[in-house]
């Protein structure tokens, strides 16, 4: 299960508007991509352009050999069959309850009996943990429950990739981190190739395989979360560490006066490397890398105190925890 997004040369405008030029980047199959980016930089709008909602000016989205951007409505149909999609406010009807949410994309794209959707949207509402909400309609329940809601609905048709859009927004930090986890024991099972856009610092460092971040009109970077969590690239740094000193000013860019103010300005350590968060039965996911693996392959030395359990918080454990760190990536340990 989980398929690849080739994308290449992806350009989108609005009118003279250009939102992204030459995006390139492929999510690899089975893989937990988040895409990242300050407000307005056209995240959305790579995720409806991923699933044909709109279409690019340039480029190519290419997934099983079918190209999203040119292929002919049949093909898109099909194509779509295989995605799922979960909105920012779980997008449910307010008139049904959870089960005829639930439901509703089985009733409507296959010929499955009644008897054969009360299997599927059971099994379904048993993954986010709703059982016993499926008679509740939206209106009733909680921000979280919504998403989850949503998730289910999402999963019905066995998608091989899941579209996310800021699954966190509205959440408090417990929801958000619970629904993290649903996040990776969902892939851990249906090995479906997720996207994920958010703007949440502490999910981004310990949920994704794969990090892109979108920056003043085009792909800053994309890549191993290794490869981002230990990046220097001033762009990449600031956003991942939500710091003011960067190229990134309140609106968008900071013009030459307040960069040049900033030159002399020490930045703060790079944090730790957090370990990624584990499938709840302890069972790696197919598709994660061993802690330090990519930094150790590509001879970056991570910040001091990385993949240690410290490391989630921040924290750069010295001493042994430090050594243990270094020598996961393969690097000697920092005296
Ligand atoms: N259908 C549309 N027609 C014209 N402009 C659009 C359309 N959809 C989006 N835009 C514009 O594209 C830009 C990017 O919007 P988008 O919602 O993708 O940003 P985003 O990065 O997801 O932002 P946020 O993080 O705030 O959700 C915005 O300037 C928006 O106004």
């Amino acid at each position: 299960m989980g398929v690849d997004i080739k994308i290449e040369h992806l350009t989108k405008k609005f009118g003279s508007q250009l939102i992204w030029g030459d995006v390139s980047l492929t999510l690899p199959a089975g893989e937990i991509c988040v895409m990242l980016g300050p407000s307005g930089t056209g995240k959305s709008v790579l995720l409806k352009t991923i699933i044909g909602l709109l279409k690019p000016d340039q480029g190519s989205v290419v997934i099983e050999g079918v190209d999203i951007a040119s292929c002919s409505e049949k093909d898109l149909y099909e194509i779509r069959k295989l995605f799922g999609v979960l909105f920012q406010d779980g997008a449910m009807f307010g008139s049904m309850n959870l089960y005829d949410n639930v439901a509703f994309p089985l009733r409507e794209h296959t010929r499955k009996s009644e008897s054969d959707i009360k299997k599927i949207v059971m099994e379904k509402m048993e993954m986010v943990g709703l059982i016993g909400a499926e008679y509740k309609l939206p209106g009733e329940i909680s921000g979280g429950m919504r998403k989850r809601a949503g998730l289910a609905r999402a999963l019905v048709l066995d998608p091989e990739i899941l579209l996310i859009d800021e699954p966190d927004s509205g959440l408090d930090p417990v929801r958000t981190s619970f629904i993290n986890q649903l996040f990776v024991d969902l892939n851990a099972q249906t090995d479906a190739t997720f996207l994920i856009v958010t703007h949440d610092i502490h999910s981004v460092r310990v949920v994704p395989d794969q990090i892109g971040l979108l920056y003043h009109k085009h792909l800053a970077m994309f890549g191993h979360r290794e490869k981002l969590l230990s990046s220097d690239e001033p762009v990449v740094r600031q956003f991942l560490n939500a710091q003011t000193v960067g190229p990134i000013g309140m609106s968008e860019e900071k013009d030459a006066d307040e960069l040049a103010a900033e030159k002399d300005m020490e930045l703060p350590p790079l944090p730790p490397i957090a370990l990624q968060l584990e499938p709840s039965n302890g069972i790696p996911r197919k598709r994660q890398r061993p802690p330090g693996e990519w930094c150790r392959e590509n001879g970056v030395v991570p910040p001091p105190g990385s993949f240690t359990a410290d490391a989630e918080h921040g924290v750069a454990s010295a001493g042994v925890a430090t050594a243990e760190a270094t020598a996961v990536a393969g690097v000697p340990p920092i005296q």
